[in-house]
């Protein structure tokens, strides 16, 4: 028993559909004799065929570029330019002709300048048609420029594609389904054409007009051989659009590649910039004087990183920018002029393209150097297969091959191991140190992982809210972030807040913890007197539990992981002294008896079980302490 009703609607439609056509082929071949009753058919027919088609071809031409344009535009003149073109499918078509006499009827302008030959042609026949097949020509190349992926344009771009080459070797490719469909869709809405036809052109027939000349002047006998005539082209034309082109893999010779080249190597360029931009509600403004090759930006989500990629890649518009690679000014160049390699955060793959063309689609892209990186990043057995045959770790190696194959001086890498599990994202990141270690490249790598940034960059920038938390080396940052914001997004996980007094002790919760000479001997300190309002961190691999001697504590919690175990520790056993939340805030405890939270790791077998008490201390040498601001 069928559980839904969808499947009796939809059976209810499809013998609306189909039955009258059953009705008329059963009784068709009782009406046979009549066909030689319609000895114009076969002119009609002809008609039919050959305007629709050139409609067809029409609309195409002048539709595809209507739709691109549609597509790739959100102002109001576009949306309304939108709504306009689709308004022949509300018109019922006999209207539709009506208003066509006023644009190329006998008496117009235009009309009279053909001499009246606009109207009862083939010619009139023809624009009839392109009216009313011209809106689902333009619907659908509209619908399918709109799903091209504006990364993958982008990605184009610095690949050294100009606006036209992007045009017809990106969105076109792409949107060709779309538009195919729509094609179809607007030669057999021309080949039935029939209201706006009867006003514009009653000659010569077309199939439908032939068709109701017979049934009006001889009635319903006559007519089944023009309905069978008609049943047939559109039947034959649908079979040939379904079959659509032969699997592209079996049209296609395997690859052969060219003897690989390794990269040209010279100490990779310098890399400053400083740059500000709005992007709808939201501002951005970062600066960077490099000093390492690599660069890592660290941020969490929606902080302006991939904005920031996106102006140094040139594909988003700044309102101010400078950007100097090896001393060249490159804000003023087009993205296509700037010479860098950029992977975007999703793989941006040309669905119509093999590997192998995907690596060598970029503008001068040597052939021998894609053949190197394919080798090189593992690629050479899938130099024939087409994205969808990619993992996603294969997808990210052909990204980055087709971006070191124009021998960019600049690489810029998006997130590269989102969304990848653990061994292809090890493996990935392994892959890509190599590459920046062998070919001296200048990098910019955006991540949220700090383990990212230690192994692939020698300077990193901490971004927050589209402004700068910290630029610096590396290790200086990852060892030493500028505050508690900095240190957070570097996943510290004991962040608290506390004074120091006169005598260097830091008082937090029930902690004391002797600061030394050197924690307190910073630029930041210089103005501030004891005792003073801190926060302060420290690392959990820095805490150490103690037998005697340290603060009291009771463990909350035990996650094992592999070779440490991270214990959750409260602070202060139950003397009810204030405690501190895990963001580092001052939260009242009355009516509690919870203290501070420690977060420590010790090696795996040595941890104590869930609740019981034991001392831990904290060197004040790991302890890295920021005054209140
Ligand atoms: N085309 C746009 N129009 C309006 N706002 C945008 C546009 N693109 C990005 N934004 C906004 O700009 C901000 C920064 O976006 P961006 O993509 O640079 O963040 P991100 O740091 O890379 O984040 P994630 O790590 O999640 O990728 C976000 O608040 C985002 O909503």
């Amino acid at each position: 028993m069928l559980r839904t009703p969808l499947p009796w609607l939809a059976a209810l439609l499809v013998a609306y559909l189909l039955v009258p056509l059953v009705a008329f082929l059963v009784r068709a071949p009782g009406q046979g004799g009549s066909a030689t009753a319609a000895p114009g058919v076969g002119d009609a027919l002809r008609t039919s065929l050959i305007t629709a088609t050139i409609s067809t071809a029409v609309v195409t031409l002048l539709g595809v570029p209507l739709g691109y344009l549609l597509a790739r535009s959100s102002s109001r003149t576009a949306g309304a330019l939108g709504v306009a073109v689709q308004l022949p499918l509300a018109l019922p078509p006999l209207m539709s002709g009506i208003l066509l006499i006023y644009l190329v009827g006998p008496y117009t302008t235009i009309g009279q300048f053909f001499n009246g030959a606009l109207t009862d042609s083939a010619t009139g026949v023809v624009l009839a048609q392109c009216f009313v097949a011209a809106p689902f020509l333009v619907v659908s190349a509209r619908s399918a420029f709109a799903a091209v992926d504006p990364a993958q344009l982008d990605v184009a771009a610095t690949l050294g594609h100009g606006t036209l080459s992007r045009t017809l070797r990106v969105a076109l490719p792409i949107a060709a389904r779309g538009i195919r469909a729509g094609m179809l869709l607007a030669w057999l809405r021309a080949f039935g054409e029939f209201g706006a036809t009867i006003v514009l052109a009653y000659h010569p027939y077309t199939l439908p007009v032939f068709t109701y000349v017979q049934f009006s002047s001889t009635g319903l006998a006559a007519t089944t051989v023009p309905v069978l005539v008609t049943l047939g082209a559109a039947l034959v034309v649908l079979l040939i659009a379904d079959r659509g082109p032969a699997r592209r893999a079996h049209r296609r010779r395997p690859v052969r590649l060219p003897a690989p080249r390794p990269p040209a190597l010279s100490q990779g360029p310098v890399l400053d910039f400083a740059m500000a931009a709005r992007l709808g509600g939201f501002g951005l403004a970062v600066e960077h004087r490099g000093a390492g090759r690599n660069l890592a930006i660290l941020g969490a989500s929606g902080s302006g990183k991939s904005a920031t990629l996106r102006l140094l890649a040139g594909v988003l518009k700044p309102q101010a920018a400078e950007i100097s690679l090896g001393g060249r000014d490159l804000a003023a160049l087009p993205a296509e002029r700037r010479g860098i390699g950029y992977l975007p955060q999703h793989p941006t793959l040309l669905p119509h393209l093999r590997v192998w063309e995907q690596v060598t689609f970029g503008v001068g892209a040597d052939p021998a150097l894609a053949a190197f990186w394919l080798d090189r990043l593992k690629l050479t057995d899938l130099a024939d297969r087409y994205p969808d045959q990619l993992s996603g770790g294969q997808a990210r190696r052909v990204g980055l091959a087709r971006a070191l194959a124009r021998e960019p001086r600049l690489l810029l890498l998006d997130e590269p191991f989102a969304g990848l599990d653990a061994p292809v994202r090890d493996e990935l990141r392994r892959l890509l140190r190599t590459v920046l270690r062998e070919t001296t490249l200048t990098s910019v790598l955006v991540t949220h992982d700090p383990d990212d940034a230690a192994l692939l960059s020698q300077d990193t920038l901490l971004f927050a809210d589209g402004a700068v938390l910290q630029d610096g080396p590396t290790r200086a940052v990852l060892t030493h972030p500028a505050g508690p914001a900095a240190a957070r997004l570097l996943g510290v996980r004991n962040i608290a807040h506390g004074h120091v007094g006169a005598d260097g002790v830091l008082a937090s919760g029930p902690l004391r913890i002797a600061l030394p000479e050197a924690a307190l001997n910073t630029p930041a300190w210089q103005h501030t007197k004891a005792p003073t309002a801190v926060a302060w961190c420290v690392q959990p691999h820095d805490v150490r539990l103690v037998a005697a001697g340290g603060t009291a504590a009771i463990v909350d919690d035990v996650a094992h992981l592999g070779p440490v175990a991270e214990l959750l520790l409260r602070l202060g056993g139950d003397d009810g002294s204030d405690a501190i939340d895990s963001d580092g805030d001052a939260i009242d405890s009355i009516g509690h008896t919870v203290g501070h939270e420690l977060t420590v790791t010790v090696p795996s077998g040595q941890e104590p079980e869930i609740g019981d008490r034991c001392e831990v201390d904290v060197p004040g040498a790991a302890v890295i302490v920021w005054p209140e601001v």
